[in-house]
């Protein structure tokens, strides 16, 4: 059973609700997390959030989740775009993850279309607006059972 989620949020995610509202949407990112937690408590599972403007503090965030977290959905923000650490603290760990945009990122600026993250996620969710973040509770406590199984056998 997957009982434990890791939610994890990227630079400016803090400002969901009132960054650029007709990209990201009116709900705040405390509404994201809370609602990510009672979807995760529908399929008993845990959800763990955590948010910062900062790489290192992601990084280190990741690393401390080895061996406790089934699952982690992560939306880096910017550093999506940039972040070769992020990216090898989530290989490191061996944590199957799920890349999340609340933005159609492919019909952005052209930078925004490289992604350090998506070729290494179980699944990639763009454009839903915050809707995304529920739908990546829902699949990560249903369907990731058997990916959890693989990535404790390899630790
Ligand atoms: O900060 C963000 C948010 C984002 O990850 C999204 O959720 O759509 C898309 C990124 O390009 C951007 O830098």
């Amino acid at each position: 059973m997957v009982k434990s989620i890791l939610l994890l949020n990227g630079p400016n995610l803090n400002l969901l609700g009132t960054r650029e509202p007709h990209i990201y949407g009116h709900t705040t990112l405390a509404d994201v997390e809370a609602n990510s937690r009672a979807h995760a408590a529908k399929h008993n599972a845990t959800l763990d959030a955590f948010q910062s403007n900062h790489e290192g503090a992601l990084v280190d965030r990741i690393q401390a989740a080895r061996g406790r977290v089934d699952g982690i959905i992560i939306n880096p923000g910017a550093y999506t775009h940039t972040s070769v650490a992020i990216r090898d603290a989530l290989m490191g760990v061996g944590i199957p993850f799920i890349e999340l945009h609340v933005s159609n990122v492919h019909a952005r600026e052209p930078w925004r279309h490289h992604s350090y993250f998506s070729d290494k996620a179980a699944g990639i969710i763009v454009g839903l607006g915050v809707y995304g973040y529920q739908v990546a509770v829902e699949h990560v406590a249903v369907n990731f059972e058997e990916r959890v199984k693989e990535s404790k056998a390899a630790l």
